[in-house]
């Protein structure tokens, strides 16, 4: 029986780059995401591999709860879980932000990734060994930037998340990692900017930013190591980004 992956967020960028990359190497998917239609596409392209496909809203718990309970057999236990699912919105300043933006953030990338993690880990635990959960985190999680107000603070629980996580992992043989990628050229800034396609294109004009394929390398690097090696913390950025110095106010 082959391994299994579960990998949140599969409808766009990074997760259907892992998808892509762990159907490669012959795991079975369970992929999810809201958008049906994609999932079906993304099965039907990756059918050499078995797929089991979950129309998924990472916030609601109960569902999330029930898409695990319900998984057919063939996908049981889950070796591998990838939280990967996570939206930024409204880079304006702080003051200027509507209050729903920012509880969907939190709703999606905090509350989210811990319902899925709660829902998998007896899985992941009766798997052991070489069981492993990435976490997609930010390095806006560790860097603060204008415009990056609970986005990044989200990221941050993701960080320490995992290593919480670890702590308490610690004997099962379950590994978790959070990898924290810089700039990607992905659907994340269309989403961003409330579906502003030249935003969009802009910023990832005229530089290198990371490709979806170069994140889901890592992600399956991360969970294919051998079972003894648990990688904490993998920070990327495209060459031709780095840090800017501190801003200052001045009369
Ligand atoms: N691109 C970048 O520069 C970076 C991105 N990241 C992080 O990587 C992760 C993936 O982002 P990326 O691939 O770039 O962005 P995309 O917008 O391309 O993909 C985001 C994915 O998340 C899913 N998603 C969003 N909200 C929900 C929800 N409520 N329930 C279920 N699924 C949801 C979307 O699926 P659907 O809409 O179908 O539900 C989609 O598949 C995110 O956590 C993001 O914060 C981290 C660092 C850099
Ligand atoms: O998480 C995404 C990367 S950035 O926009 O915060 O730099």
């Amino acid at each position: 029986m082959s391994d299994v992956v579960l990998i949140t967020g599969a409808t766009s960028g990074f997760g259907r780059a892992a998808a892509r990359r762990f159907a490669k190497a012959g795991w079975s998917l369970i992929l999810a995401g809201r958008r049906e239609a994609r999932l079906q596409e993304l099965k039907e392209e990756l059918s050499q591999v078995p797929v089991h496909t979950v129309a998924l809203d990472v916030r609601d718990a109960e569902a999330v709860k029930q898409a695990i309970a319900e998984l057919p057999d063939e996908f049981r236990p889950i070796k591998s879980l990838i939280n990967n699912a996570g939206l930024a919105l409204a880079p304006k300043p702080s003051q200027d932000v509507d209050l729903a933006d920012w509880h969907t953030m939190i709703d999606t990338n905090i509350t989210g990734l811990v319902n899925v993690t709660h829902a998998v880990l007896p899985s992941l635990i009766k798997v052991g060994k070489g069981a492993s959960i990435v976490n997609l985190g930010s390095v806006a999680g560790q860097w603060p930037y204008p415009g990056g107000h609970v986005y990044g603070a989200t990221k941050a629980f993701v960080q320490q998340f995992t290593y919480n996580l670890r702590c308490d992992l610690l004997g099962t043989g379950v590994r978790v990692t959070d990898i924290a990628p810089g700039m990607a050229e992905t659907e994340f800034t269309l989403v961003r900017t409330g579906g502003d396609q030249a935003a969009s294109d802009k910023l990832y004009s005229g530089t290198t930013p990371l490709e979806p394929e170069d994140i889901a390398e890592l992600i399956y690097y991360t969970a294919s190591l051998p079972a003894h090696i648990n990688i904490n913390r993998l920070e990327v950025m495209p060459t031709r980004q780095a840090w800017s110095p501190f801003a200052i106010d001045r009369d």
